[in-house]
């Protein structure tokens, strides 16, 4: 049996805070991706995505719990396998000119991975390789010679997205890529990560509090409350009919173009009252049960196990439709 791409195991990430208290950002974290696929990662702000991809990119100590890649765990020490591990995956940022050099041109923005995960390929080579990573982005190649304050956030996410392309990555991990940009430009963004992701066999954990972005893209979603896993299944499933609270929670919070559709969607709004508690006092048992209409005693004392229900998991004691 061939090993996933990518098998996060049981994963817990903790921050000691100048307070003294200890944050609890990630708890027994696990999911394995397939070369190839999508999968969304959704929850609310603080939920604890963003500590997700920076663990697996090694940029945070995990407290327990280890990480994967094509079967082996990924170890700091080893320095080769570390550098192989970085060349294959690439990430791609919320803020793409803030993740941007200002000081550089575009084109040596292009070439600084390559010169330093490829120098074998020559200078020649890697200039060419910058040009046609613009082209291949749907920017003009001559524009490499321009800094990145005189781009759009769109123009500056597309060079973002050619940076990361540019050591031929296997996986990109996509912190929020479009939240930062118009509604209009999004779909575009959307759109050039979908053609590449296919006609490079990319595999990408795409990273977004919106939904509806999420769906366009994932071809499995997971759905993270609190540093928890509630949800993991395939997208269609979990838009059509989720099988946690929290998910329908999520999927009744997006909003709908048709005004008058929108309006019904309000009023029938009935779950996900009450604040989000904070991650230093989480709720016990369900970290969910203080704003689950359906929690009852067992909720609020036993944290509940993770399932499998027709091919989906959850970690709900009484998930829907199956009461
Ligand atoms: N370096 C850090 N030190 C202390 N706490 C942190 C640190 N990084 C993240 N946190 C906390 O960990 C929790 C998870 O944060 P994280 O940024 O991963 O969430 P997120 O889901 O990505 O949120 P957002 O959508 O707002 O970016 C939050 O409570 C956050 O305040």
């Amino acid at each position: 049996m061939v090993a996933p791409l990518l098998a996060v195991d049981k994963l817990s990430v903790r921050f000691r805070l100048n307070t003294g208290q200890v944050l609890q950002a990630l708890s027994e974290v696990s999911f394995e991706l397939q070369a190839g696929e999508t999968l969304g990662i959704v929850g609310e702000s603080g939920c604890g995505k963003s500590t997700l991809a920076r663990a697996i990119l090694q940029l945070v100590t995990p407290a327990q719990g280890e990480i994967r890649w094509q079967g082996k765990r990924l170890n700091p020490h080893d320095k080769v396998g570390m550098k192989a591990f970085r060349r294959a995956v690439q990430c791609i940022f919320q803020d793409p000119l803030d993740a941007l050099n200002p000081r550089m041109t575009v084109s040596d923005i292009l070439q600084e991975p390559l010169l330093a995960l490829r120098p074998e390929l020559g200078k020649a080579a890697i200039r060419q390789r910058a040009a046609e990573g613009l082209q291949a982005v749907g920017l003009e190649s001559a524009m490499g010679n321009r800094y990145p304050h005189e781009f759009s956030g769109g123009q500056c996410q597309r060079i973002g997205i050619a940076r990361a392309l540019s050591v031929e990555p296997q996986l990109i991990l996509c912190d929020e890529p479009v939240s930062a940009l118009d509604v209009s430009i999004q779909g575009q963004i959307v759109k050039l990560l979908a053609d590449l992701q296919r006609d490079h066999h990319l595999t990408l954990l795409f990273i977004s509090h919106d939904l509806s972005v999420v769906r366009e893209l994932s071809d499995r979603v997971l759905v993270l409350y609190l540093g928890r896993i509630m949800e993991i299944a395939d997208a269609a499933s979990l838009y059509q009919n989720p099988l946690h609270p929290y998910t329908r929670m999520l999927l009744e919070a997006i909003p709908l173009p048709d005004p008058q559709q929108e309006r019904a969607r309000l009023a029938k709004i009935t779950v996900g009252a009450g604040e989000l508690p904070s991650p230093l006092n989480p709720p016990s048992g369900c970290v969910f049960h203080t704003r689950c209409p359906q929690a009852q005693a067992v909720c609020r004392e036993q944290v509940p196990i993770w399932q499998r229900l027709g091919g989906r998991w959850v970690a709900c004691h009484f998930p829907l439709g199956s009461q």
